[in-house]
C-alpha cells in the first residue's frame, strides 16, 4: 500500500479547507492517516483477503470487536453466535478476521492430524490460557513436541494404572466424606466433593503432595472461587494480550492487594513454584521416578525449559486442566443418571456383573469390562465438554482445502490462519447424533463409528494428554459411587436425590470460559444424600 500516496491525495482533495497549522498537522495528518488505514483494513478484510470468500456475519470478518462484544461485554457468549452462523451459512464459517471455524466431523482428522503433520497454536490463545510457557500455550509445533513428550510418559496406560491404589484410596476418602454427609440427610452440593477430589489426585501425582482438599469441610471452596475469579479473565486476556502479559509479570503480593478474590488462587501459584523448587533441591530418585515434576526434571529437556517459571505455568496447567474437567465430567453424569432411572438401573446392573460387593471400588480391570459404564462417559463428555473453547490451530506450512459437499464449493484456508473446531457445535451435529440433546448412553454402543465427532478430549497431535487418567478416575468414581448408593424412591437405606438442579440452568453450558458455566445465580448439582 503506498500511504504517501494516498495522504497526498486525500490532503489534495481537501484544499478548500483552511490548511491547520503546527501541532494541528500532526492531528490532521494522524487523523486522515488512522481513517486512510481502516479504511484500508476494512476494505483487505471483507474483499481482498484470502479469507474473503468464506462466508460468515460480515462484522465478524470486518473486525475483532464483534467477537469481543460477545466474550467480554456478554460474558462467554460467542459459541451461541458461531453456532448460529453454522445454520445459516453451512459448515464453514469465517468468526473473527483471521479464523475460520468448522463443523463436519469427516474432516476432524485433517484439521487435527497426528505426528506427522506440524499444528502450531496462534499467540493469543498462548496468552489466553494464562500459563504462557505450558505445553497448552507453546504456540511452535517442535517446542510443544519436545515439551510434551517430558510429560506424556506419566500419562500412559501403563502409568495410569501404577496410580490405581491413588485413586482408590481418594475415592475410598469422596465416600466416607458423602457417607458422613448422609447421616443428617443432607444437600450437597455435589461439584464441590468432586473437585476435591480431582484436585487431590493430580496433584499428588504432579508433586507427591496435595491441599488436601477431601479433608477440609468446605472442600477447598475459596480456592476454586479464587480459580474462577481468574479463569473469568480469559477472554479480556485473548482480546487485550497486553493485559495478560501485564497480569502475568505483575508480583502475587500486589495482585493480593488489587483483588483480594483471587488471594487463594496466587497462594497456589506459589505452592506451585514453591513444590517445583523443592523437588529439584531434593535429589531424591523416587520422587523424580514418582511424580510428574520429578520426571520433567530429570527429563532430557533442555535447561530452557527446565526454569522455575516454565515449570510453575506447566504446574498449573496439570492441575488446572486435570480438576475442573475430571470433576465437570463426574458432575454432568450424575446429573443424568440421577434424572434417568432406566440409564441408571442399566448401569446398576453392568455394574453388578463384574462386583458382588456393594462397598467395593472396582479395580480398572474390572472397570474395563463395562463397555456401558464407558458409553455413558462418553455422553456426559459429548452433552457437557469439560473443556468447550474453540480448539484453535494453525498450519504453518500447508493450505487447508476443504470442499463443502452441499453446496459444491471449495475453499482454501491459507497457511498461517487460525482455524478451529468447538466441540459442543461438533457434539450437537443431528446428523451424528439423534436427539443431540438426550442423554442416550446406548448410541455408543450401537454406533460406534459416531465417534468421529467426539471432540471431548480434543484430537491429534495436541489433544488431551490426560485422557486416560481422566477415564480411569471417572469411571472409579461413578461405579464406585452409583454401586454404593441407589436413587431415592421413599426407601430406607443409601440412596441419591437430585434437590432443585435443573438442567438447563444448572448443568448445561451458559457460558464458555474454556471451562462451561452455568447460568449465574445456579448453585451446581444439589443432591440429598440419606444412610
Ligand atoms: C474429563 C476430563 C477432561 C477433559 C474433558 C479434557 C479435555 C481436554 C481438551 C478438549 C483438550 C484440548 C484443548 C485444545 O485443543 O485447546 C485438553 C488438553 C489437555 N489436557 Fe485435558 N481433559 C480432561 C482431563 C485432563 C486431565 C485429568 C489432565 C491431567 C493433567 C489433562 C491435561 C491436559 C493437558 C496437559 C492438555 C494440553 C495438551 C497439549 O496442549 O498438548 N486433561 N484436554
Amino acid at each position: 500500500m503506498n500511504w504517501e500516496f494516498l495522504n497526498r491525495s486525500i490532503l489534495q482533495g481537501v484544499k478548500a479547507v483552511p490548511q491547520p497549522q503546527g501541532i494541528d498537522v500532526w492531528i490532521y495528518l494522524s487523523v486522515v492517516w488512522a481513517l486512510g488505514y481502516f479504511l484500508y483494513l476494512g476494505i483487505y478484510r471483507l474483499i481482498l483477503s484470502d479469507l474473503s470468500r468464506i462466508p460468515g456475519d460480515r462484522l465478524a470478518a470486518l473486525t475483532y470487536w464483534y467477537e469481543t462484544y460477545y466474550e467480554v461485554y456478554r460474558g462467554g457468549q460467542y459459541f451461541h453466535v458461531i453456532d448460529e452462523m453454522h445454520r445459516r451459512y453451512g459448515p464453514v464459517v469465517r468468526v473473527n478476521p483471521n479464523e475460520v471455524h468448522f463443523e463436519d466431523p469427516d474432516f476432524n482428522d485433517v484439521l487435527y492430524p497426528g505426528l506427522g503433520k506440524r499444528r502450531d497454536k496462534p499467540e493469543y490463545a498462548a496468552l489466553r490460557a494464562g500459563t504462557p510457557g505450558s505445553i497448552v500455550a507453546t504456540a511452535e509445533h517442535d517446542v510443544h513436541r519436545r515439551r510434551r513428550n517430558a510429560l506424556s510418559s506419566f500419562f500412559s496406560g501403563a502409568s495410569v494404572r501404577r496410580l490405581e491404589p491413588i485413586i482408590h484410596e481418594h475415592v475410598g476418602r469422596l465416600l466416607s466424606r458423602m457417607q458422613d454427609c448422609g447421616i443428617h440427610h443432607e444437600v450437597v452440593e455435589l461439584h464441590h466433593m468432586f473437585k476435591a477430589c480431582a484436585s487431590d489426585i493430580i496433584t499428588l501425582y504432579a508433586f507427591g503432595d496435595s491441599f488436601h482438599f477431601l479433608e477440609k469441610k468446605d472442600f477447598g471452596q475459596p480456592y476454586f472461587e479464587a480459580g474462577d475469579t481468574f479463569n473469568g479473565l480469559t477472554h479480556v486476556f485473548g482480546a487485550f494480550p497486553w493485559l495478560a502479559r501485564l497480569a502475568i509479570a505483575t508480583p502475587g503480593w500486589l495482585v493480593k492487594i488489587l483483588n483480594p478474590s483471587v488471594s487463594d488462587f496466587v497462594d497456589s501459584q506459589e505452592w506451585w513454584l514453591n513444590k517445583v523448587r523443592e523437588i529439584r533441591q531434593s535429589g531424591d530418585p523416587e520422587r523424580a521416578k514418582s511424580t510428574i515434576f520429578g520426571g520433567i526434571l530429570n527429563s532430557s529437556l533442555p535447561e530452557e525449559d527446565k526454569t522455575d517459571a516454565r515449570l510453575a505455568s506447566e504446574a498449573q496447567l496439570v492441575v488446572l486442566a486435570g480438576e475442573g474437567t475430571t470433576a465437570h465430567a463426574l458432575t454432568s453424569a450424575v446429573y443424568h443418571l440421577l434424572a434417568n432411572p432406566i440409564e441408571l438401573q442399566k448401569l446398576k446392573d453392568e455394574l453388578a456383573t463384574v462386583v458382588t460387593h456393594q462397598r467395593q471400588v472396582p479395580t480398572f480391570t474390572q472397570l474395563d469390562k463395562l463397555p456401558y459404564l464407558s458409553a455413558v462417559i462418553n455422553e456426559v463428555i459429548r452433552l457437557h465438554p469439560g473443556a468447550m473453547h474453540r480448539q484453535v490451530r494453525v498450519s504453518p506450512d500447508d493450505p487447508i482445502v476443504y470442499t463443502d459437499k452441499r453446496r459444491g464449493v471449495e475453499y482454501v484456508v491459507p497457511p498461517g490462519t487460525v482455524y478451529a473446531i468447538s466441540p459442543l457445535t461438533s457434539h450437537m451435529n443431528a446428523d451424528i447424533f439423534e436427539d443431540p440433546f438426550q442423554f442416550k448412553p446406548q448410541r455408543w454402543i450401537d454406533h460406534p463409528e459416531i465417534s468421529r465427532a467426539f471432540m471431548g478430549f480434543g484430537r491429534g497431535n495436541r489433544g488431551c494428554v490426560g485422557m486416560t487418567l481422566a477415564r480411569r478416575e471417572v469411571g472409579a468414581i461413578l461405579a464406585s459411587v452409583f454401586l454404593k448408593y441407589d436413587l431415592y424412591r421413599g426407601q430406607d437405606g443409601l440412596t441419591l436425590e437430585l434437590y432443585d438442579t435443573v438442567r438447563t440452568r444448572d448443568i448445561d453450558a451458559n457460558a464458555d470460559y474454556i471451562v462451561p458455566r452455568p447460568a449465574k445465580g445456579s448453585r451446581g448439582l444439589r443432591v440429598r444424600i440419606r444412610n
